[in-house]
């Protein structure tokens, strides 16, 4: 796991703008207490169904393959490597905001980086994602998993250190992949269509899974209050493959766990974000976990899921990433339609179902930014949060 150490690649100063260098100290310590005020920032108001001056929007992998000051500033470096470099992950995560002015930045890294910290032997490759060394299957494998000690992810935490140095009113998500769909990769060994080896392991040995899911939590937890004591301003889980489950499986194997997160986090100062793909089935139990918001993907259409999640909770979505190559007129009516629906919600944060892919025209996303941001929000109406 050699591309994972905290090294700094050559030539950082030619590739990171003089926002993120930081001449090379490494004690660049913001104390929590100088966070920004963001009371007014309209990801934030949404998020707690507040009513925000304008929809918010972001986008699920906006730093990434899709921008050419990105494919640029990371030739040549592993993206493991990328991830534990505080600079590189800097300038990477402030990209889209620069060119797409979008209402937040979200922090470069990935699900399995606090997995590589606390020494799982993985690496990302390109083109497929985790692929992990020696697949977890066992209970003697499960008990041979490390825990996560803060130092170990040190560097992510510089990295948030600086962007929030550099974001002025722009908020910074923070963000982890969620029990499951860690599991999931480390069960299956890498990426895995159907999930069957991790689903074998939930229904054949319960003990054993749930102390996996346990341990992974507790994980998650520490990685995520690293983040918050470092000065995110909201938190993302990804329970990227949680649709892959029936709703009676996902309330026994998985929820109480993703919950143990949520609710570990309740008093972080910060809304939770909580997120999957094709869980339209699942979207009430999803809420059940504990969010301020939840996201959904392109299948639902956010009125009924509003409906599903009921109220006192915000939505985030939920344009098909794949639509973005249909043409200007076809991407118009859906965030048109999309923002429309979302007016159901207490709350609406615009988002794509799930991440741009690398071959989108930024230039559309730049568009639909721009058109979200001219659309009008939800009229005023009776909010049920405290
Ligand atoms: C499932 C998952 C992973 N990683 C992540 C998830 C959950 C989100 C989702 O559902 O998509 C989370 C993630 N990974 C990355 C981000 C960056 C922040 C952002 O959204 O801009 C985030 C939020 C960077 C990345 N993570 C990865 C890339 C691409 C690698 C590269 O640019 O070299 C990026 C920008 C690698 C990765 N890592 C993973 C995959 C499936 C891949 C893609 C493999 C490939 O297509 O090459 C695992």
């Amino acid at each position: 796991m050699a591309d994972a150490s905290p090294a700094r690649p050559r030539g950082r100063a030619d590739r990171v703008t003089a926002a993120c260098d930081d001449g090379g100290e490494m004690t660049n310590a913001a104390p929590v207490s100088a966070r920004r005020d963001l009371t007014q920032a309209p990801l934030l108001v949404a998020a707690r169904g507040g009513a925000p001056s304008h929809v918010p929007v972001w986008f699920m992998r906006q730093a990434g393959r899709s921008l050419p000051e990105y494919r640029e500033v990371r030739a040549g470096v592993p993206m493991l490597q990328a991830c534990f470099t505080p600079e590189l992950a800097c300038e990477v995560t402030l990209q889209p905001v620069r060119r797409h002015g979008v209402d937040a930045a979200i922090l470069f890294s990935d699900i399995v980086v606090p997995l590589a910290a606390a020494g799982v032997d993985l690496d990302i490759v390109p083109g497929t994602g985790p692929v992990v060394a020696d697949p977890v299957r066992s209970a003697a494998d499960v008990a041979a998993l490390p825990a996560l000690d803060p130092a170990q992810v040190e560097p992510v935490a510089q990295a948030v250190r600086l962007l929030v140095g550099e974001l002025g009113q722009t908020p910074l998500i923070g963000f982890a992949g969620a029990p499951f769909t860690l599991a999931s990769y480390l069960v299956e060994g890498g990426p895995s269509r159907h999930h069957e080896r991790t689903k074998a392991l939930m229904h054949s040995d319960p003990e054993t899974w749930h102390a996996l899911l346990d341990h992974l939590a507790g994980l998650t937890l520490e990685f995520l209050r690293v983040q918050v004591a470092a000065g995110v301003d909201a938190l993302q889980l990804f329970d990227s493959w949680a649709g892959a489950l029936s709703e009676a499986d996902y309330r026994r194997f998985v929820l109480p766990h993703s919950r143990r997160v949520l609710s570990g986090l309740a008093d972080a100062g910060v809304p939770l974000i909580h997120f999957g793909v094709g869980t339209g089935e699942l979207l009430g139990a999803m809420r059940e976990a504990g969010a301020d918001v939840v996201g959904v993907d392109w299948r639902v259409p956010l009125d009924e899921a509003a409906r599903r999640v009921g109220p006192g909770v915000a939505l985030q979505g939920n344009l098909d990433p794949a639509l973005l190559f249909a043409g200007w007129d076809v991407v118009e009516a859906e965030v048109r339609r999309i923002v429309e629906q979302g007016h159901a919600a207490d709350g609406h944060i615009f988002n794509l179902g799930h991440g741009v892919m690398p071959e989108t025209d930024p230039a559309v996303l730049t568009r639909v930014v721009e058109l979200v941001h001219s659309l009008p929000v939800a009229p005023e109406r009776e909010r049920v949060r405290s």
